[in-house]
């Protein structure tokens, strides 16, 4: 054979070898996704990707309590990569300090509870205080969602102080009914959120609510305050019922440079969203871990499961130190029910009572407090994302009577 010839068969194969692995990788795409890890589906859990939006949607009914076993046995693959922020993107956030924000966003609370303290006040400084008066502050009270038991409370307590000490100057009555107000909300109640290191590990939040009530908005605004505290989070995107909660999430974090761990798998198991990210959050060593969850009332005992399960998973390396309850203030005794059935489920460290800048019914704070027996912590006034401010029992009451 010629040695043109051979040469030229040659360069052929060479170039049709070359072609054919060029196509194959392109071809190939992500085949082993990173971060991926086989973890166990209780009977309960919804459908790993690929059922399509409905099937997720609506968590099966009720499924036998999930056990701690046979989480991590069974084999199903999640994808949990960590996402990083973008570094070339565009500059991160600098959020504000918390410290003081409720006496800065005082406007939000006075406009929507004007109608609570301007009544309480005016009620109260009326020349006689007879019985139609003291019915319409009772009424008052009660518009605003104080609650029965509370609003018994409070009336009896002005009443007393009315006949020892007279209400004359306006300055009294406001000072005398500032006094009671703050009483109601047990200015006393430890308000801190677990968010530094403990024995070697981060600290872990897990945020419970029904869906809409503004929970991973509120994971978002936490993360800010928490940056500007200095503290180096983590967040965890277990609501994987709704495909753009994590995205959402996602973006929050990014934002003020937070990495999200998330699954792309619509349906995910989210105990095992949530064991991942506390994993990630102890091997980078953050401060804190926050750990977003879906709320779907609308199935009581899957919710049930589905949320002690996490906490149990989670509980397998490392403890849950904070409970957040979110609660739409808007939603008046629809809130107070659905705060009780989550506290059947786990166990409640503190609420946020979002959308206060959106009702007059102001009272709702004193009212989920004494129900729950424990307090509201942070309270949402806004969209924006420096719009959620640490719950001061001061500072709130002077915004319903300025
Ligand atoms: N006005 C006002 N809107 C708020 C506040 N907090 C949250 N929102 C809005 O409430 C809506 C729902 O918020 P999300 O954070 O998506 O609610 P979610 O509970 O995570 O909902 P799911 O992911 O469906 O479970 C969003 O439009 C938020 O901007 C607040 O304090 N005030």
């Amino acid at each position: 054979m010629p040695i043109e010839l051979i040469l030229t068969i040659v360069v052929a194969v060479v170039v049709v070898l070359g072609l054919g692995i060029g196509v194959a990788f392109l071809l190939r795409g992500r085949k082993t996704k990173p971060g991926t890890y086989p973890t166990t589906r209780d009977e309960n859990d919804p459908p790993a990707g690929g059922a399509g939006a409905s099937a997720t949607e609506a968590p099966p009914e009720a499924a036998p309590p999930a056990g701690t076993d046979g989480v991590e046995t069974d084999a199903v693959e999640t994808e949990v990569p960590v996402e990083e922020p973008e570094v070339e993107a565009v500059p991160l956030d600098v959020p504000e300090p918390a410290l003081g924000r409720l006496a800065r966003l005082r406007a939000r609370l006075v406009k929507s509870n004007n109608a609570l303290g301007k009544g309480l006040l005016r009620l109260l400084s009326q020349d006689r205080i007879d019985e139609d008066v003291w019915d319409e502050i009772e009424e008052t009270l009660l518009l605003a969602d104080l609650g029965t038991d509370a609003t018994m409370e409070l009336v009896d307590n002005l009443r007393e102080r009315v006949t020892v000490e007279g209400l004359r100057e306006p300055e009294k009555v406001r000072a005398i009914l500032r006094e009671e107000l703050i009483k109601l909300l047990a200015p006393e109640l430890d308000r801190s959120i677990a968010s530094d290191r403990r024995e070697g590990r981060p600290a872990v939040v897990m945020v419970v609510g029904v869906n809409g009530v503004g929970k991973t908005t509120t994971i978002g605004k936490m993360a800010r305050v928490l940056v500007a505290e200095d503290k180096d989070v983590l967040l965890g995107a277990a609501d994987t019922f709704r495909a753009a909660a994590a995205e959402q999430l996602a973006t929050w974090g990014a934002r003020v440079g937070v990495p999200t761990v998330r699954s792309d798998v619509d349906g995910a198991d989210p105990a095992s969203v949530a064991f991942e990210a506390v994993k990630a959050g102890m091997e980078q060593e953050v401060d804190v871990v926050m750990v977003d969850t879906a709320g779907r009332l609308q199935n009581k005992v899957g919710l049930m499961d589905e949320l002690g399960k996490i906490k149990r998973v989670i509980e397998k390396q490392a403890t849950v130190d904070e409970v957040l309850l979110v609660l739409d203030a808007t939603t008046g005794q629809n809130g107070l029910n659905q705060a009780k059935v989550f506290a059947e489920v786990v166990d409640i460290t503190g609420i946020v009572l979002t959308k206060l800048d959106g009702t007059a019914k102001g009272g709702i704070v004193v009212a989920i407090q004494r129900q729950l027996g424990v307090p509201v912590k942070l309270v949402g006034l806004g969209e924006g994302a420096d719009d959620l401010a640490p719950f001061e029992a001061g500072d709130f009451v002077d915004a319903l009577l300025d």
